[in-house]
Parts: C-alpha cells; sequence; structure tokens
C-alpha cells in the first residue's frame, strides 16, 4: 500500500515548479501594538479625540497584533505632516519614500534568498517584483536587477497595486513561467510598506482607522525552478496546482484607490463572513482531483488580513487550532504586510517544521494549501506539497 501510495505522489508531482529558497526583510522600526495608540494619535496630533482614541485602543487591543515593522518614523512624520492628516495632498511624500525604500527592501530579502539557495545570480532568468506600496517608471523591478547585478537579459513583470492576494498571484505566475521554460529560475520578491496609506483618524472613515491597526511593512523573495538540480538545490514545496476566485457580490466589501492623499481603504464590516461564507467550495474546488476531504489532514498557509478572517475561516473549515499557527504567528509578529504575508508564513511554516523534526516542510504533512485574499473580493488557491526535511536538515548544514 505504501508503496501504491508514493507511485501515486510521484505520477501527481512530477515536473512541478518548487521553491527552492526563501528570504525576509523588516525595516529596523519596530511598533508594538500595546504602545501603538498612544503613539498613533500622538503623532498625528489628535490626541484632544479622545473617544475614536479608545475605539482605536478597542481594535488594537483586538488585532491579536504584537508588534509591526515600519518605515515612517516619528521624525519623518514630523518633517511631512501632510501624510498625518486624513485627507491631505502627500502622495508625492509617499511615493519620495517608496520608490526608494521598496527595491532596496526587497534587495534585503532577495540577498537571503540567493544565499540559501546557493547557485549564482547568473542563473537567475526571471524577475517578477510585486508591490502595492507605490508605482514607478522604470519600475521596483528594474532597480532590483541593478542593485542585485543580475544581467540585463533578465524578464522582468512587474506587479503595482494588486493588494492582498498578489502573494499567492506571484505563485501561480512564478509556476507558469517555470514549468514552460525550461532550465528557467525565477526570482519572485513581494515588498510592501504600510506608508502608501498610513494617515490620521477620522471619526466618519472607521474602516480607514481599522487599517491604520492592521498594515505593517515588509518583503519576503523566493526563488522557483522546476527539475532542480538536487546535488545543489533544495526544493522546499511543490506548487501543484493554483486558482483564481471572485467571490458572488462582494465587489464593495474591499476597496483602496490611489489618491493625492495618498492609497484611501475601504474595509466592509462583513469581509471576514463573506470569505468564511465561500471559502469551503473553493477549497473542494482546488483539492479536488486530490480526493482529501479531511481539511486537518492539509497543512494551511491563509493571508492573515486580519484576526477575524482567521477565526472565521478556522470555525467554518472545522480546523484544529494548530492548523493556522503560522498563519496567526506571522500576523502577530508582523502585522498584515500585504502581498508579503504569506510568503513568510511559508518561511515560519518550514523553519517550524524542522524546529521540531517533522518529517516533512508542511508540519509533517504532505499536502496543503495557501489562500490569498484581496480586492474584489478575489480568493487565490495554491495547492502545495511539502518535501521530506531530511534533506533540507541536509542542505542546511
Ligand atoms: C489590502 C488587501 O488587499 C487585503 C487585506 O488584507 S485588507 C484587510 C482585511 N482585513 C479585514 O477585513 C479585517 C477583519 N477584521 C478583523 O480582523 C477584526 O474585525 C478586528 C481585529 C479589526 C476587530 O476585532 P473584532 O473581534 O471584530 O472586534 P469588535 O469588538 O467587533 O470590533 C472592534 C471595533 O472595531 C469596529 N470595526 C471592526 N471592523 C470594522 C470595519 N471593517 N469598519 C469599521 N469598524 C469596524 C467595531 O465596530 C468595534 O467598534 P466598537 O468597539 O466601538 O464596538
Amino acid at each position: 500500500m505504501a508503496s501504491f501510495q508514493s507511485r501515486v505522489y510521484v505520477d501527481k508531482t512530477r515536473g512541478h515548479a518548487a521553491i527552492l529558497a526563501i528570504g525576509t526583510a523588516t525595516p529596523s522600526g519596530c511598533f508594538y501594538q500595546a504602545d501603538y495608540p498612544d503613539y498613533y494619535f500622538h503623532v498625528t496630533n489628535k490626541e484632544h479625540m479622545v473617544g475614536l482614541k479608545r475605539k482605536f485602543e478597542r481594535i488594537c487591543d483586538k488585532t491579536q497584533i504584537k508588534k509591526r515593522h515600519m518605515f515612517l518614523t516619528e521624525d519623518f512624520l514630523k518633517e511631512n505632516p501632510n501624510i498625518c492628516e486624513f485627507k491631505a495632498p502627500s502622495l508625492n511624500i509617499r511615493q519620495d519614500l517608496l520608490v526608494r525604500e521598496i527595491p532596496k527592501l526587497g534587495y534585503e530579502a532577495s540577498t537571503k534568498a540567493m544565499e540559501e539557495w546557493g547557485l549564482p545570480r547568473s542563473k537567475i532568468t526571471h524577475l517578477i517584483f510585486c508591490t502595492t506600496s507605490g508605482i514607478d517608471m522604470p519600475g521596483a523591478d528594474y532597480q532590483l536587477v541593478k542593485l542585485l547585478g543580475l544581467s540585463p537579459m533578465v524578464k522582468r513583470l512587474m506587479m503595482y497595486q494588486q493588494g492582498c492576494s498578489a502573494g499567492a498571484m506571484v505563485l501561480r505566475l512564478a509556476k507558469d513561467l517555470a514549468e514552460n521554460n525550461k532550465g528557467s529560475r525565477i526570482l519572485v520578491v513581494c515588498s510592501e510598506s504600510s506608508a502608501i496609506m498610513f494617515r490620521g483618524p477620522n471619526e466618519n472613515h472607521l474602516d480607514s482607522l481599522v487599517g491604520q491597526s492592521l498594515f505593517g511593512d515588509g518583503a519576503a523573495a523566493i526563488i522557483v525552478g522546476s527539475d532542480p538540480e538536487f546535488s545543489i538545490e533544495h526544493p522546499l514545496f511543490e506548487i501543484v496546482s493554483t486558482t483564481q476566485t471572485i467571490l458572488k457580490d462582494t465587489e464593495m466589501a474591499m476597496k483602496l484607490h490611489l489618491r493625492e492623499e495618498g492609497l484611501t481603504f475601504h474595509l466592509q464590516k462583513e469581509v471576514p463572513k463573506m470569505i468564511s461564507e465561500n471559502i469551503e467550495d473553493v477549497l473542494r474546488h482546488a483539492v479536488s482531483s486530490l480526493g482529501i476531504s479531511d481539511w486537518n489532514s492539509l497543512f494551511f498557509v491563509v493571508h492573515p488580513g486580519g484576526r477575524a478572517i482567521l477565526d472565521q475561516l478556522e470555525l467554518k473549515l472545522c480546523l484544529k487550532k494548530e492548523k493556522l499557527r503560522a498563519s496567526r504567528h506571522v500576523l502577530s509578529e508582523y502585522g498584515n504586510m500585504t502581498s508579503a504575508c504569506v510568503l513568510f508564513i511559508i518561511d515560519e511554516m518550514r523553519k517550524k517544521s524542522m524546529e521540531e523534526r517533522k518529517s516533512t516542510t508542511g508540519e509533517g504533512l504532505d499536502w496543503g494549501v495557501l489562500f490569498g485574499f484581496g480586492p474584489g473580493l478575489t480568493v487565490e488557491t495554491v495547492v502545495l506539497h511539502s518535501l521530506p526535511i531530511t534533506s533540507v536538515i541536509a542542505f542546511q548544514n
């Protein structure tokens, strides 16, 4: 029976693109959520809005976020007071910061991924760069090619303004590139900063205030390729299949608009419910060819848009508490880092699996599902296959 199962596995995963290395980075500025309401109302000069500050304290308290990293410092905000208003022209200031810092943070994550990967940079054939933080031409992809000293022949794809589901979207694109271009090695970078949407409080826009409690800055880089050179490369997860779905009647649920005052954030309270009501159908469809119906037999990488999204998804799928451990850990340590979140969660999962001497990179399980959520509402789903940990440990030593 065991040998039959392993034959099925080989047939289903042969030739799939795999994640070959991961690196992450955050800016040095670190903000503890317990202190954040005081800091936020002080730095935006809105301490007189006592009732709203109490509400923000309640929201922050419910996020289950411990800390977040951010580029925006108190000094920077004092020098650029328009960013601290709810609605004042400030796009130029934000752009100047982000056009400079987003490629640099991506560079930091990329160098770590490259170091783990172990092959020379000249082997990178494609670059996907993804950010919702700012916009420019030539883009952050071009700047990263220069910073890393990649070949000018690298085939680039720049993804601006795609929101949180883009963390899963990049895996879909990297898989298609890797599996259709023999020998290709794709560097994928998600680099994000909440500086594009930081703004002062306004009592008529409480959804915007919720946004101020959630978002943090961070970059993650992965290298994706098919048919690994096993003597050097050590695949962590295979990218087995991908789907993208627009949830019915949810167009107004989450909207972000780039304006003179930066990226505005509009969020309906029902988002966690909208996701949970649809998630089982999406999951059933994604794993239908694997014949899996016990959701607790899967590992989960879930974009932690907010604590309530994780809670309601967990409830709907009747998941054991430990299933969303990695997703909750990343939410707690970094907040919602938009597209970079799910890649941080994959990194956390493989590290913890290794630390706890599990048999596979996916918490000892074979199959897993990654969910990205974004405006639309759009759900991106990626089926992952974990790999035995022995080979990974051998490579780490
Ligand atoms: C950018 C992208 O592309 C993708 C993204 O990830 S976007 C972000 C997606 N995130 C979400 O949708 C957030 C999901 N929500 C949550 O995680 C939780 O609601 C939360 C952590 C924000 C609050 O926790 P909770 O258990 O709901 O606490 P609750 O006591 O009900 O709410 C706290 C306060 O926030 C208010 N609130 C919560 N959600 C709100 C919303 N969307 N709009 C306005 N107010 C809101 C509540 O009314 C409540 O106010 P009072 O204390 O005055 O009653």
